[in-house]
């Protein structure tokens, strides 16, 4: 049985992204931070780990492409899930009883909405969406309700006091698997790659027009500040190609326009719908 670290506590969205990508029975390492997730992979507390990096609404957890890198960790994977948040209370409170709201910062920002409604209510963040439901029922929190999805409501015995409450029905989060070790299938149709550049006209023009040349496709792409070094950042990238033959060819070929190039996997891209 694969060990798997999450951020989170059982109940979180990144439980419920390990389980859809393993598809088999998991061990979970519970994990306070995104940090002390890559220190698991590190130190060989797990066999890999699933790293929320992008939110249909709440935009991009660029931190953590800092922390893939920090830490030389391999992407292996992707998962694609769909978000849906749920305000949940002890049972016998009502929406009226509430004084508190408690929840992961990246779950908070996706039901800004829906917070903007309320009056005299105090927002704070916590470390994930269902450690809040968990504390609620451990302290027997009478005036809180936590934003998490519905698993943590029936886990930890709370009551929705309002369904759905993101701000768009179109919300999904993007994660990451990822090891330690690289894994590398001829089947794999996906890239991460991270680069730096030499501050010079054209660098990242030149360097993506060698992707466009070979039919590659750029899904997706972040500029991360180097810590350090102020006004500089690393980009994050990722490509979708046909022929991994010629993804392999360009990645060659663009070393020469990057101060370095670092390929962190390569995978099997997931599909998702919008439906
Ligand atoms: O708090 C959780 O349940 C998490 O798994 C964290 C997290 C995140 O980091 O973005 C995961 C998915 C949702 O976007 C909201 C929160």
């Amino acid at each position: 049985m694969p060990l798997i670290a999450i951020q989170g506590v059982k109940g979180a969205f990144h439980e419920m992204a390990a389980k859809k990508f393993a598809s088999k029975p998991i061990e979970l390492l519970e994990c306070m931070t995104f940090r002390e997730e890559c220190k698991a992979l590190e130190n060989d507390k797990a066999d890999m780990a699933v790293m929320a990096v992008e939110n249909s609404i709440a935009g991009s957890l660029s931190q953590n492409y800092g922390l893939i890198n920090e830490y030389r960790l391999h992407v292996i994977g992707e998962v694609y899930l769909k978000i849906e948040m749920q305000l949940m209370a002890l049972p016998g409170v009502k929406l009226e009883d509430i004084r508190h709201i408690i929840s992961h910062p990246v779950a908070i920002n996706q039901c800004s909405k829906f917070l903007d409604t309320l009056s005299n209510v105090n927002i704070s963040e916590a470390k994930d969406t269902a450690e809040s439901a968990k504390v609620i029922r451990e302290k027997k929190l009478y005036d809180t309700a936590a934003i998490a999805g519905e698993g943590a409501a029936s886990l930890y015995d709370l009551n929705i006091l309002k369904k759905n409450i993101e701000t768009d029905k179109q919300n999904f989060t993007r994660f990451l698997i990822l090891t330690k070790e690289s894994n590398n299938s001829p089947n794999d149709d996906k890239a991460s790659i991270s680069f730096e550049l030499k501050h010079e006209p054209g660098t990242l023009a030149d360097l993506l027009s060698v992707f466009k040349v070979h039919e590659i496709n750029l899904t997706n792409i972040q500029s991360v500040p180097v810590i350090g070094k102020p006004y500089e950042y690393r980009f994050h990238a990722d490509l979708t190609w046909n022929n991994k033959k010629q993804f392999e060819k360009a990645l060659k070929i663009a070393e020469q326009f990057a101060s370095s190039i670092i390929l962190l996997g390569t995978y099997k891209k997931s599909s998702f719908n919008f439906e």
